[in-house]
């Protein structure tokens, strides 16, 4: 058996009570390193309060969210961001007026750069990492358009860009392809499979295509709980889920 710290994420007997209602409920499940692990499930199962109490946005009653071994229940949420854990919600949330160097500039962590002699040579650094992040989310032709006149899929790549220059260990994003064009969702799919070098993904998706395309492992929730965990095809062939998803 796997030592709990073998796992990037352990979330354990993960419970979250609303006035009495679990919105999550003795939720457990592992995510491994270079994983991508898409979470399903009907309307109202849990899904984004479960990502919400992941980044400290919700704070849980009980159980445990591990991540490289350590304890992030008791954390606030720059320090969870800090310690690697990147989060996309739904809705993008970039600066329309600035330009797209701009946004991914803005977001490039600070750290001792502060000292004059390195100021030149973080300049640099920056641009490239921009220039390298910016071919990845398909914007290298956009650098200087103002982020507001992007599409809505570019919006949603550039906010992606964001985070992963930030160069989270753990990435979680709230129904990525949510008004993307065909196109664009099967982008996405391939810039997801390019970005799990070296870090984790939990996406929450509707899209069944979607899910099939990028998903290692897919964990099903239904009120606030697990009812089926494994392969697309595993999960899809599961009556649980199939009464699940058709008792609605
Ligand atoms: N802060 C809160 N206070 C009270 N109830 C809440 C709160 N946050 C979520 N809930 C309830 O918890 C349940 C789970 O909501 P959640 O948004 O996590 O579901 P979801 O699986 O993400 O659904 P969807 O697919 O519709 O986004 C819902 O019944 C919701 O109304």
């Amino acid at each position: 058996m796997s030592e709990p710290t073998d796992f990037l994420l352990a979330v354990e007997a993960l419970t979250v009570s609303f006035d009495g209602f679990k919105a999550v409920d003795d939720l457990s499940f592992y995510v491994d390193p270079g994983e991508i692990r898409v979470i399903i499930g009907p309307n109202g199962a849990g899904k984004t309060t479960a990502l919400d109490l992941i980044c400290g946005k919700t704070r849980a009653t009980s159980g445990s969210i591990r991540f490289r071994g350590k304890e992030l229940t008791d954390m606030k949420e720059h320090e969870i961001v800090h310690a690697g854990v990147g989060r996309k919600f739904q809705n993008p949330t970039i600066y329309e007026d600035l330009s797209v160097f701009e946004n991914l500039e803005v977001s490039f962590p600070r750290g001792r750069s502060v000292f004059g002699a390195l100021v030149f040579k973080r300049d640099a650094e920056v641009r490239e990492r921009v220039a390298e992040i910016a071919e990845m989310i398909f914007l290298t032709d956009h650098l200087e358009d103002r982020a507001e006149y992007l599409s809505h899929g570019q919006k949603q790549w550039l906010e992606i860009g964001m985070l992963l220059i930030q160069d989270p260990e753990l990435l979680m994003l709230d129904e990525p392809v949510a008004g993307m064009s065909g196109s664009e969702r099967i982008k996405t799919a391939e810039l997801l499979h390019k970005i799990i070098e070296g870090r984790s993904v939990i996406v929450i998706e509707h899209d069944m295509k979607f899910v099939e395309d990028i998903a290692h492992k897919v964990t099903v929730l239904h009120q606030g709980r697990v009812i089926s965990e494994g392969s697309m095809a595993h999960v899809q062939a599961d009556p649980k889920v199939v009464e699940v998803y058709l008792g609605h």
